[in-house]
Order: structure tokens, then C-alpha cells, then sequence
């Protein structure tokens, strides 16, 4: 479970993420999507203890990360394909990140073979190819067995089959009940890959819900996606219970708001 609570990162003058809550329950794939620069990855790096909020806060399992007693084994993160020293082998490199993670060295050639790798085990990363080394991040987000899984991107730059695998993979981990948040800016492959989307425009939650609901009045997700960015409306969700009525209305975008920016309203969960 992740939960974020009125997170503010701010980079002199720039806004990265102002006041966002969102929480990320187990069981399905939650997409992180937004444009280039809305703070994606900030609030993934504030969550796995890599930035530290000018306010608010981001739990892993009702805790911050820094509190985390083991945290390999609580949560794993692929933020970047390339973090690794690339005179190290594969195997070098999980091996060191278990035993500084308090994980078994057998996790290393289980993780290994999840991912693809286990004939390039012994081959410098430094010659991999960028759908190798993304295969390597995700090695490593898996080796401490977490029950909280972040990706930053993690398709991008690979070919369909990596593509497929990575989003058969994610469907996988979110099946055995992990807690999965996947960041993308490619609308097409959240379509294909989440169940639950949360949506941000620079810093701000625009909208918190189910792909269903989002594109419940007949529009596409890219469709929908575009109105929440643009600015032209803003997700206002429906209620999970309404004591007023029996049958939900359909999820709305709502008419235009006077800022673009305002605090949506979060739908209940
Ligand atoms: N270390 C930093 N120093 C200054 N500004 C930063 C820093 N990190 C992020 N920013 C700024 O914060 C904002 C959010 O950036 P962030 O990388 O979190 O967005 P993103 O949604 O992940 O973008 P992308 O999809 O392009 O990866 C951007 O305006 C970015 O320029």
C-alpha cells in the first residue's frame, strides 16, 4: 500500500508536486500518467526516500521509506534503467544489492531468470542494451520479494516484445496482490496495462479512478486524458456510494473550471 499525503516538492520557483494525495492500493496495476514534466518521477523518487517533501508525506506501508526496517523486502523501485556500475556483471550487481538488503543470494539467480537475463548473468552490464538494462532494474526491484512495486517508464525506448513482456509482467505482480504504480506519459499502453489510473497535470491530482470510469461516457482513455491535461475539464468522479441515489450517474468530466489547476475532488475509495 502507498499512501501520499498532501506531498509538495518545490524546485526554486517550479512547482514540481504541490499538496498531491493519492493512495495505491495491492491488486491491480495503477497508472501513473501525465505529460512530460507534471512530476512523475519526483513523487516516485519522494516515495522510495530518494527526495525529501517541503510538506506532506509519502508512506510505504504506513511508513516512510526511511523507517522501513528492510526495505528491499517492502518495496522495490525501478526508477532508472542505467543505475548500476557497468564494469559489474548482473550477477555482481544484485549480489551486492541483496547483501546490503539483507536478501538471500539465491534470490540473484531467481530474479534472473524472472527477468530474462540468466544466460547474460555473467556479462558486463555496461554492454547491455537498453531493454537489458531495463530487464536489470526490474531484477532489482524484485530481489527483496516486495509487496509495493514502483516503475518509472519502464517501457520506454523497448521493442513490442519487451513492450508485451513488461506489461504481462506488471499484470502478474499486481495478480499475487503486490501493489503496483507504473508511470508512463504512453496513454495507449496505460490503457492496456492499468485498471487504476491516477492522473496529474504539473504537481496536481487531476483525477483518481478507474480506467472504466474515466472513459465510461464512450470516449477513449487518450480522449479523456487530453481534456484532464488540457485543462478543459476536470475529473470530478462519482461517488462509490451515494445515499441520495441507487444507480451512479456515469463518471463526468466536468464543465470547465475557472483554473485549470483547482483541487479536483477525489473520488472515495
Ligand atoms: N532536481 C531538479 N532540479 C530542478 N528541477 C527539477 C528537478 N527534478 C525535477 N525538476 C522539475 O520538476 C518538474 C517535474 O519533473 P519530473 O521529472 O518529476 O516530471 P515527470 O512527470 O517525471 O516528467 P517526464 O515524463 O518528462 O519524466 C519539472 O518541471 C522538472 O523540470
Amino acid at each position: 500500500m502507498i499512501s501520499v499525503r498532501g506531498l509538495t516538492k518545490r524546485y526554486g520557483a517550479t512547482a514540481a508536486v504541490e499538496d498531491l494525495s493519492f493512495d495505491v492500493a495491492p491488486g491491480t496495476v495503477t497508472g501513473f500518467l501525465g505529460p512530460n514534466g507534471s512530476g512523475k518521477s519526483t513523487t516516485m523518487r519522494m516515495i522510495m526516500g530518494l527526495d525529501t517533501p517541503d510538506a506532506g508525506r509519502a508512506l510505504v506501508n504506513g511508513r516512510p521509506y526511511p523507517e522501513l526496517a528492510w526495505p528491499l523486502r517492502e518495496v522495490g523501485a525501478l526508477l532508472e534503467a542505467r543505475a548500476y556500475h557497468p564494469g559489474r556483471t548482473a550477477h555482481q550487481h544484485l549480489t551486492a544489492l541483496a547483501a546490503g538488503g539483507g536478501v538471500s543470494r539465491a534470490r540473484v539467480g531467481e530474479v534472473l531468470r524472472t527477468v530474462g537475463l540468466a544466460e547474460a548473468a555473467h556479462q558486463r552490464a555496461g554492454t547491455f542494451s537498453l531493454g537489458m538494462s531495463q530487464r536489470l532494474g526490474i531484477a532489482a526491484a524484485l530481489l527483496g520479494d516486495p509487496g509495493v512495486l514502483l516503475f518509472d517508464e519502464p517501457v520506454n525506448g523497448l521493442d513490442p516484445e519487451g513492450v508485451r513482456w513488461i506489461r504481462d509482467l506488471m499484470k502478474s505482480l499486481a495478480a499475487e496482490g503486490r501493489t503496483v504504480l507504473v508511470s508512463s506519459h504512453l496513454i495507449s499502453e496505460m490503457a492496456l496495462t492499468a485498471e487504476h489510473l491516477v492522473v496529474i497535470g504539473p504537481g496536481r491530482l487531476l483525477a483518481d479512478t478507474s480506467v472504466a470510469e474515466l472513459t465510461a461516457d464512450g470516449s477513449s482513455l487518450e480522449e479523456a486524458f487530453f481534456r484532464l491535461t488540457s485543462g478543459a475539464a476536470m475529473y470530478t468522479g462519482t461517488p462509490a456510494h451515494r445515499p441520495d441515489t441507487e444507480t451512479p450517474s456515469p463518471a463526468p468530466l466536468s464543465a470547465p473550471s475557472p483554473s485549470p489547476y483547482d483541487p479536483p475532488h477525489r473520488r472515495p475509495r
